[in-house]
């Protein structure tokens, strides 16, 4: 029998999705598309008559803006918003900034793919060299996470991402859901996914091929043990939200 509820969605569109390039910890913002996305899902959940408690964000604008649109367009626009570091996505080191398919005339459309949605791959770390070494680092946010710059990644694997991702879950999240409160996860592709291997229970090699589409709360139903009671929902058009996971998952064909 479900005890808990949790929703876990990936932010809006982003503005580089449109230029299909990496985008990581650059702070990109919203497109329009990805603004209309979290409206509508605030507006779905206000139909359904879920009442949010806490939202918990990445320290980036979009999962933050996504935050803020969807408990406007609820109505609950008073309901604290948590941010923190170990929400944020995956770190993709010097890939960042990168355009996917052009990666894919160089590299190969599977090792993309690899660098995309495998467990264990870290790409190669980002250094000073990188354009947007010194944008990421000198950002004020960074200076106020639970563990100090120099040990911020550099380059991460799903599986770094869980492991950072991992003690917030358990520290600060679940203590809320225990306390009755229905949580609301504004995250990213892959910090999402990695939340959902947690929770799920899937294996290294399921998670390659799961992607998730933008802007789509997914309702997770938990027992008293935090263990799901039913297959994870992803609530909307079914239609529209198989044809949003295709769109992510062409992202690095020719
Ligand atoms: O650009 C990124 O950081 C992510 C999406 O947030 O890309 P991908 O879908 O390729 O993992």
């Amino acid at each position: 029998m479900s005890k808990y509820k949790v929703f876990v969605m990936r932010h809006g569109e982003g503005a580089w999705t449109k230029e299909n390039r990496f985008c990581s910890w650059v702070d990109q913002r919203l497109s329009e598309d990805g603004v209309k996305e979290a409206l509508a899902c605030g507006h779905l959940l206000k139909e359904a008559g879920y009442q949010l408690d806490v939202v918990f964000t990445s320290l980036l604008s979009r999962s933050i803006h996504t935050a803020w649109l969807l408990l406007e367009a609820m109505g609950q626009e008073w309901v604290p918003v948590v941010r923190t570091w170990r929400l944020n996505e995956r770190h993709y080191g010097a890939l960042i900034g990168l355009n996917r398919a052009e990666m894919a005339l160089n590299h190969g459309e599977e090792q993309v793919k690899q660098w995309r949605r495998s467990y264990d791959l870290t790409p190669p770390p980002i250094d000073e060299s990188h354009p947007y070494f010194l944008e990421i680092y000198n950002d004020r946010r960074y200076s106020t996470c639970d563990v100090s710059k120099e040990f911020l990644p550099k380059s991460e694997s799903l599986k770094d991402v869980l492991e950072r991702l991992q003690p917030y879950w358990d520290g600060t999240i679940v203590p809320e859901i225990k306390r009755g409160k229905l949580v609301l996860i504004s995250g990213h592709g892959n910090s999402c996914r990695a939340l959902l291997k947690h929770l799920e229970g899937l294996s290294d090699a399921d998670i390659v091929d799961v992607t998730l589409p933008t802007g789509t709360p997914i309702l997770i139903e938990l027992d008293e043990n935090f263990r799901p009671t039913k297959p994870m929902q992803l609530l909307g058009d079914q239609k529209a939200i198989q044809a949003a996971i295709r769109k992510v998952e062409d992202q690095e064909l020719l």
